[in-house]
């Protein structure tokens, strides 16, 4: 995985605004210093007004990327961190200016390789390319204008072996910011690799391996989370208690490898039925707890009972006459309520559902505790 892609999505953005703002203040300014130097030695053809009016565009170009970015525009795009257009953008002032600057026309195109380093860690190989020629060619084409117009202001041998090194050191760097491209591709895909394995190893830790419910001592942190945000008014908090009915005959009858199929087909079922906030956990053999964010207690039984029904339904290939049917004990948060004691309600509920004769829902009332 990008490292990028695991910051959270306001950093990653005002991290790119940042590098933005850094790469135009300080490749604007040297640009600008430069071509202005220029101006006090007399070598910016057209002068003070043009000089004035060239960066005052170049700056409103810069302002404008910086002004996409900040209103949070450049989200939507496929490449939020808007590396091409940005070093397209810099590289084209480059080029105009080179066109109107004399004698230290090739100084003006050096900048370019600082703005080869704005992208160095983040554009594709494809994109140096197309950048690398885009400024060989404009440079040359700058050039075929200038000698066009104004032929009396280039030294046009000099001007193209400058601009034939030029090349010569645009071709070199393409190649290195290509080699870094790569190492950073392979890096990326290493910590893509190295994400999944310790997202598989976080499973294995928190998540049953059989069913895929979280293991207890995960799923009683998370029931404490829930009472806590229960407790302050987010919503209804509904704790369920469920037991497979005499899973011990199904095993001894049928031999375990039904019985782990029992297990799995109810792990599928009630995935079917828990939303989103709901979660699922599997305390030990049988025995399971659900945690039910709910507006009402009505609304938890409904599900319950639809998992009870769901149950009744199934059907095994491998034991065709095999009826399966589940208890369930469920208590809602009462205020004030620790999670130990909801536990204990539904826990107590689920008991009563047993002795009544199973392959039902009973639900704990507030006054048993
Ligand atoms: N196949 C399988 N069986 C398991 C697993 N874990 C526990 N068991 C079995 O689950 C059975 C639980 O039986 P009991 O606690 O007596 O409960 P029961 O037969 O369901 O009876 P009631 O709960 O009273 O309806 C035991 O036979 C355990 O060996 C498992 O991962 N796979």
């Amino acid at each position: 995985m990008d490292q990028s892609l695991s910051l959270h999505p306001a950093t990653l953005q005002s991290q790119r605004v940042r590098r933005v703002l850094f790469a135009i203040i300080m490749g604007g300014s040297a640009h600008t210093l430069l071509c202005w130097i220029a101006l006090q030695l007399d070598f910016f053809r057209g002068g003070d007004s043009l000089f004035i009016s060239l960066f005052a565009i170049i700056w409103a170009g810069h302002a404008l990327f910086v002004t996409f970015m900040l209103l949070g525009l450049n989200r939507r795009l496929a490449e939020p961190a808007m590396i091409l257009p940005l070093m397209i953008w810099s590289t084209t002032g480059l080029l105009v200016t080179a066109a109107v600057v004399d004698q230290a026309r090739l100084c003006v195109m050096l900048i370019f390789f600082a703005i080869v380093q704005l992208g160095v860690l983040q554009a594709s190989l494809r994109q140096f390319i197309f950048l690398a020629i885009y400024c060989v060619v404009g440079y040359a084409i700058v050039l075929g204008i200038v000698w066009l117009y104004w032929p009396e202001a280039v030294d046009v041998q000099g001007e193209w072996i400058q601009w034939g090194l030029f090349a010569v050191m645009v071709m070199a760097v393409a190649l290195l910011a290509a080699e870094i491209s790569t190492i950073r591709s392979l890096l990326s895909k290493r910590n893509s690799q190295l994400a999944e394995v310790v997202e598989r190893i976080h499973d294995m830790a928190v998540k049953d391996e059989l069913t895929g419910f979280y293991r207890r001592r995960h799923a009683m942190e998370l029931l404490s989370k829930a009472c806590g945000q229960a407790s302050r008014g987010a919503f209804s908090l509904a704790v369920v208690y469920a037991d497979l009915d005499f899973f011990k005959r199904i095993n001894d009858g049928y031999g375990h490898g039904v019985g782990d199929l029992v297990l799995q087909r109810f792990a599928e079922v009630v995935s079917r039925h828990l939303g989103g906030q709901d979660f699922a956990a599997r305390l030990g053999g049988e025995e399971f707890m659900l945690v039910l964010p709910v507006s009402d207690q009505q609304e938890a039984c409904h599900l319950v009972e639809g998992i009870l029904m769901g149950m009744r339904s199934q059907r095994f290939a491998e034991a065709p006459e095999l009826n399966v049917t589940l208890s369930a004990g469920l208590a809602m948060l009462a205020q004030g309520e620790t999670p130990a004691q909801v536990i204990r309600r539904a826990d107590e509920a689920l008991y009563r559902a047993k002795e009544s004769g199973r392959d039902k829902l009973v639900v704990g009332s507030r006054n048993e505790q």
